[in-house]
């Protein structure tokens, strides 16, 4: 484990730096509106307390792109993901330096008696060494004892030499946080996401893990996603690795100069996204100039229905560039007309993009 104060953080690069790709393209808001279709995909399970994924795709000029801040983020936040979006579809993504990205199965809160069922859904490695897991634990309404049976469960299903990584999404205090990754750590995590909300609570966290022993690394994930400031982590030397999302980074290119920045290893995770975003975010994972971890990329398996008609789902545990961008040129119209939304949602949908439009 890293030791608490250790960590480079090149703060400048990230102001100083632009990616050598051309400069931002921003479409007129008549061509955005024009462009976009709003789809609402049911879920296989429950993931974030819903069951439905909304989402907006956008046909641009360089290919398709995909809209979807989670409905409870401001303005502010849904102009990032745009900026995304206009990435993907207007602009130029950065150019991979690898071609296969490894996936990790994403196992949501459940009883521990469905997690099989969950993870057959995904086609892992045939290496158990060479399989992760990322388990969500604390979730409202469940207890230490409901995380632990899940995990133990993931253990048993996936074996011994499995990477199992566990994300908290910053619902435990500091004490919570010991006790659970007290009674987690024999399971041999990985590490573990954002286990509590604030960057200051993250910093004690490890400080504390290290005094207790307690060799579990720590995750940020909504700490820079969510954050005004992306580099505050590293620079409080508050977590092991960052997680990075393509979209809610305003995506490739500004999620590389973040990781650049931090000068932490990172995992690319997806945004519960269509296969269009999953195709950014493997992209993202593709240009990172190191990539140590699998990525939590395999959340089409989560969905019952996608955009289009091959979903992007990892073929013994990994993705492949290839693949990504052949789901990006394969948005079907059959599958945008057969969940399309509801008018009522559509609308709200486009006046948000409206919104997020006059902030960039
Ligand atoms: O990282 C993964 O394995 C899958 C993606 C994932 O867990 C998430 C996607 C979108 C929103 C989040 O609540 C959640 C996360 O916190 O990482
Ligand atoms: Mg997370």
């Amino acid at each position: 484990m890293r030791i608490p104060g250790d960590g480079p953080l090149t703060t400048a690069r990230l102001v100083t730096t632009r990616p050598a790709y051309p400069d931002r393209v921003l479409p007129d808001l008549a061509d955005l509106l024009a462009a976009a279709h709003v789809v609402t995909l049911p879920m296989r399970v429950r993931f974030r307390g819903v069951t439905e994924r909304e989402a907006v795709l956008l046909r641009g000029p360089r290919g398709w792109a995909e809209w979807a801040p989670f409905p409870e983020y401001d303005d502010h936040d849904a102009s990032r993901w745009l900026e995304a979006a206009v990435e993907l579809g207007w602009g130029e993504v950065p150019p991979p330096v690898r071609t296969e990205v490894g996936v990790n199965a994403t196992v949501p809160a459940l009883a521990a008696d469905q997690v099989e069922g969950v993870l057959a859904r995904y086609d892992l490695a045939a290496d158990p060494a060479r399989r992760t897991a990322k388990v969500k634990v604390a979730e409202r309404g469940q207890t230490l004892d409901d995380d632990v049976a899940r995990v133990t469960e993931v253990r048993r299903v996936l074996g011994q030499e499995a990477r199992i990584r566990v994300d908290a999404n910053g619902a435990w205090s500091v004490d919570d946080a010991l006790a659970a990754l007290a009674r987690l750590a024999p399971l041999h995590l990985e590490y573990a996401e954002q286990p509590c909300a604030t960057v200051e609570e993250l910093a004690e966290l490890r400080v504390r893990l290290a005094r207790t022993g307690v060799d579990v690394p720590v995750a940020a994930d909504e700490s820079i996603r969510r954050a005004e400031d992306p580099l505050r982590v590293a620079r409080e030397h508050a977590a092991d690795l960052v997680v990075v999302k393509a979209a809610p980074l305003g995506g490739v290119a500004r999620a590389l100069e973040i990781v650049d920045a931090c000068g932490l290893p990172a995992v690319v995770s997806s945004a519960l996204d269509t296969s269009v975003g999953l195709a950014a975010g493997v992209r993202l994972a593709a240009a990172l100039p190191r990539l140590d971890h699998d990525c939590g990329l395999g959340t089409a398996a989560l969905l019952a229905a996608d955009v289009v008609p091959d979903p992007l789902l990892p073929h013994a545990g990994t993705l492949t560039t290839d693949r990504a961008d052949a789901a990006r040129d394969g948005v079907d119209p059959a599958s945008l007309a057969a969940y399309r939304s509801s008018a009522e949602r559509e609308t709200w949908w486009r006046d948000r993009l409206t919104r997020a439009h006059a902030l960039l």
